[in-house]
């Protein structure tokens, strides 16, 4: 069994120095012996189980960096310790990356927050929240895919056929896909969220990315692309997607990055389906066989 890592004084590091009763990492560990407190906090509980250890390493402070040295030991008065497992180290100094995701993620929130200006009957664009919640359901999964299905069973053509199995795979496919990283991700809603929503799946409760987004984004790519509309019309579509995008952030449903990667998302599904483009003679099998069950 290996023996535990003393300190200078040849405690073990996960035991007191203080004679104090309070708690490892409170605020009455520090002075004298405040460093072997701090790292016997980081060492002696697994990485993720202590909240307060969570944090620290969290913070990502000036302190923090992958591979520096340990705090514990470096005092002119104390002897040399060897080096501690990489588990137990303290990050000095983050990546630039890390700096990066981190800003953006405060100004996202920051952001988002100013923008949800319909996220209750009382905020300040409250009385357009009616308008917005519209708009909600034009974008909604249940009007497509009803829609959709409406549309191929009325339709009198194998052209049309063809291209509304093609839009009802496309559908399908946002919505697992979606499904997908909402359970992974599993970023929660903006907490000025009311959970108020028409129709919604579990994975709901998470927030990246937008549904209404990457709907918005496949479904205007789907239909500029495979139907012939005047321009006025074709600007519409666009202005649809945009406003229906904004609205998510406006009505507090969402972060601006969760409708940025929903936008982004839904562009790529439709090189997706398209790519993967259902031909005439296999939409007309699967349209044959579907009618026969
Ligand atoms: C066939 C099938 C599983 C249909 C489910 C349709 C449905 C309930 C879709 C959920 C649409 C929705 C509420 C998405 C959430 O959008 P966010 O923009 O809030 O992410």
């Amino acid at each position: 069994m290996p023996s535990p890592r003393r300190n200078a004084e040849g405690r073990p590091l996960g035991a007191s120095v203080s004679s104090s009763s309070s708690s490892p990492g409170s605020p009455a560990h520090g002075g004298g012996g405040g460093r072997f407190e701090f790292q016997s906090l980081l060492s002696s509980r697994a990485p993720g189980t202590d909240p307060t250890c969570a944090r620290l390493r969290a913070s990502e402070s000036p302190v923090h960096r992958r591979g520096s040295f340990p705090l514990a030991g470096t005092g002119p008065s104390q002897a040399p310790s060897p080096p501690l497992p990489e588990e137990d180290r303290m990050d000095l100094n983050p990546s630039f990356l890390g700096i990066a995701l981190r800003s953006l993620l405060a100004i996202d929130l920051w952001l988002s927050k100013k923008l949800g200006v319909c996220a209750g009957e009382n905020s300040s664009w409250g009385s357009v929240r009616p308008l917005m919640k519209l708009l909600e359901i034009s974008g909604h999964g249940i009007p497509w895919l009803l829609g959709t299905l409406y549309c191929l069973f009325r339709s009198d053509s194998w052209a049309g056929r063809e291209v509304l199995m093609n839009l009802l795979f496309a559908l399908l496919l946002d919505l697992l896909l979606v499904a997908l990283i909402k359970g992974l991700v599993r970023r929660r809603r903006p907490a000025h969220n009311q959970m108020d929503m028409f129709v919604t799946l579990s994975v709901d409760k998470y927030s990246f990315p937008s549904g209404h987004a990457t709907r918005a984004a496949l479904m205007s790519r789907f239909i500029l692309n495979h139907l012939v509309l005047a321009i006025p019309l074709r600007v519409l579509i666009v202005l649809w997607a945009l406003i229906l995008g904004l609205s998510r952030v406006m009505l507090g449903r969402h972060n601006v990055t969760d409708v940025a990667f929903g936008f982004f998302l839904g562009y790529t599904q439709y090189s997706i389906v398209d790519y993967c483009w259902l031909s005439p003679d296999n939409a007309r099998v699967l349209f044959v066989l579907w009618k026969q069950q």
